[in-house]
């Protein structure tokens, strides 16, 4: 049979005509329906995936539409954009009727399928549609009414086809009214979860904006209570979120008052030898305050502040202990000091711990590392020069090390490696007291105190010529050896605390009693830098926060088991050597021989770094 494309009786709406003209055009026989496809089981399981979420948030609502209308015979189904029916639930009695006519999961009712139908006409209008009897293209189609409207998701995109179908002779005038509202339902759902889903995302975002913005931050209570802090601020007060979480802020930071600040205004205070200032974020309902800290450098003349304290020097060992106690005895004395011991153990820590309680405690503390000073440059960088001293000298003159630590310390690091020239002027300084820089004729008087270090042994140097014996006598007012990490017994106090300060973790890493073994026997070649690194590294990597022996075996190079034999320490060196020769060179080339930026990827310090190319004749 024949569609009647005459309108004229305007009862066919156009929407209607316009899908008779596509079928037509399309040549589609409205008597016979193609042999179709339905989909098979495998190919329905990747819709389902696909239309998870609208499948998900749709299903309880169809339930409850076909609550409200059970007893009377209709068939709700859900439909891709691509006209496959994904979803049906109808009364059993027209089930069987619907099933016959393809009303069925898997079955396609797009138009090129089915001819002019609600699902397949909604899907190309993108508006409801009622195809009723006759109206649809197909004659075995007649005796349906349906309803059909599109499901949009959140950005406004076609993602379903919501559909009411009934005999023609049941169909009711308020279908396709139901079938839009349950569409808006679905669309409302979708929308909510899209939204908590963003907020979700958003409080992620800011969470990591947070806990990794470069100020210190610290949120506190109505009672000037620490309710969370971030891992600069973390850092900044030298304490872990676990153990400041619930205390008053005043108790952690002395001298901030967190009933004196307000947003207007900011505050300074003085904490750990630094000024901060602070700027207040009050919240919206005033119950939480993000505190924002912001250190002041203090750099007075010189490069380097002061920073540590006796108290950051973590031991429970015997002689440890006892090297500490005789280094506060000393700090108060004003004479020179020699510290040594290997690369990592602390001997800036220590010689800073010194000057902070030291009379000269409020003068700046300098540092120099002698060996990470080209030879030529070290007596103008210790002395200064007067302007036009030589070429390239600034026009102005510049003070050197000693006048810029007037009054407080002088730190010379890796003395050992100081060029004999550099020695006889600094003996000459320390017996006279006065600095004359080069190019200059003018005394200045000085009044420094040196702390000097070395991870070499003096003895043996002078013994070879490569330093002065005059020199050593001066600078040894005392000498503190520090214990290598191999020889000390609180290895684990020492790991606890360094888990216990991870500035990227909130939640305690913890060892296993074999990796708690393998840290107690290792040698430790780096000491506490290197064992420093391996714990940060590993606690990054670590499964469900437990550090294992594996784990750190993979990540100390060349060890496959604790070394305590002589034998196996030689092994290990040499190859410890040559992978650190390889790592070096490597990360040289990709720096462009930046000394400053391939110190910080290898995560050791400059002077360490120098003193290696030195001993691996690396200096180009
Ligand atoms: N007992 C300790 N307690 C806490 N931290 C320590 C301790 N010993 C060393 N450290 C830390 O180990 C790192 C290395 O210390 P430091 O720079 O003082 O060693 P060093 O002997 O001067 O090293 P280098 O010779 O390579 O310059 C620093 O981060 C320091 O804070």
């Amino acid at each position: 049979m024949a569609i009647d494309l005459d309108t004229s009786t305007g009862t066919i709406p156009n929407y209607i005509q316009e899908s008779w003209k596509r079928c037509q055009s399309k040549g589609i026989d409205p008597a016979t329906i193609d042999k179709e496809h339905i989909l098979g089981e495998y190919e329905l399981t990747e819709y389902y995936e696909q239309y998870e979420e609208l499948l998900y948030y749709s299903s309880p609502i169809l339930e409850d539409v076909y609550h409200s209308i059970h007893g009377t015979e209709f068939l709700l189904l859900i439909a891709t954009p691509e006209g496959y029916i994904l979803d049906t639930l109808g009364e059993p009695s027209f089930l069987q009727q619907a099933e016959n006519a393809s009303l069925r999961k898997g079955a396609n009712w797009l138009e090129e399928s089915k001819g002019t139908n609600a699902i397949g006409t909604a899907i190309v209008e993108k508006k409801p549609i009622l195809v009723h009897g006759h109206q649809h293209f197909f004659q075995d189609n007649h005796f349906l009414a349906c309803a059909a409207t599109p499901i949009l998701d959140p950005d406004g995109q076609l993602l379903g086809i919501l559909n009411l179908s009934s005999h023609q002779q049941n169909y009711h005038p308020f279908a396709l009214s139901l079938v839009k509202r349950t569409a808006h339902s679905i669309e409302q759902a979708l929308l909510l979860a899209h939204t908590q889903n963003q907020t979700k995302k958003l409080t992620k975002d800011l969470d990591f904006i947070y806990d990794h913005h470069p100020s210190s931050l610290i949120t506190i209570n109505k009672e000037g209570k620490i309710t969370r802090l971030n891992f600069a601020a973390a850092r900044t007060i030298g304490c872990s979120e676990q153990s400041t979480i619930g205390e008053p802020i005043s108790s952690i930071i002395s001298g901030l008052d967190p009933f004196t600040l307000t947003a207007a205004q900011e505050q300074k205070f003085s904490f750990k030898n630094q000024v901060f200032t602070t700027h207040i974020l009050i919240s919206d309902n005033h119950d939480q305050s993000c505190v924002i800290l912001q250190g002041e450098t203090q750099k007075q003349k010189g490069e380097l502040t002061n920073r540590y304290h006796f108290t950051d020097i973590i031991s429970n060992d015997p002689d440890m202990n006892e090297t500490i106690s005789i280094a506060k005895k000393v700090a108060t004395l004003d004479i020179s000091l020699l510290i040594s011991g290997e690369t990592g153990t602390g001997k800036e820590l220590f010689a800073q711990s010194i000057h902070g309680a030291s009379l000269r405690s409020d003068k700046p503390f300098i540092a120099i590392n002698c060996s990470a000073i080209p030879e030529g440059l070290l007596e103008s960088e210790l002395f200064g020069y007067e302007k036009g001293a030589f070429t390239g000298a600034k026009s102005q003159g510049q003070a050197g090390k000693f006048e810029a630590a007037d009054g407080g310390t002088l730190f010379l690091d890796e003395i050992g490696d100081m060029p004999l020239t550099a020695q006889v002027t600094l003996l000459r300084v320390l017996q006279e007291r006065y600095i004359t820089r080069i190019g200059g004729i003018t005394p200045r008087p000085i009044d420094v105190r040196i702390i000097a270090a070395t991870h070499k042994d003096l003895q043996k140097e002078i013994e070879a010529g490569r330093f002065r014996a005059d020199l050593y006598f001066r600078l040894n007012g005392f000498t503190l050896k520090l214990p290598p990490l191999r020889n000390r017994t609180d290895l684990l106090l020492l790991a606890e605390h360094i888990l216990s300060r991870l500035p990227f973790k909130k939640e305690k890493t913890e060892l296993t009693e074999d990796a708690k073994a393998f840290i107690t026997e290792y040698e430790w070649p780096g000491n506490f830098r290197q064992l420093e690194n391996v714990l940060q590294q590993a606690a990054f990597l670590a499964n469900h926060n437990r550090i294992t022996k594996s784990l750190l075996l993979s990540l100390c190079p060349s060890s496959t088991a604790p070394i305590k034999e002589e034998q196996k320490r030689e092994q290990k060196l040499m190859s410890l050597r040559e992978h650190e020769i390889a790592l070096i060179k490597q990360v040289l080339e990709q720096t462009d021989g930046n000394i400053s930026l391939a110190s910080k990827q290898l995560n050791i310090g400059r002077t360490t770094l120098y003193r290696k190319l030195k001993a691996y004749n690396l200096m180009s």
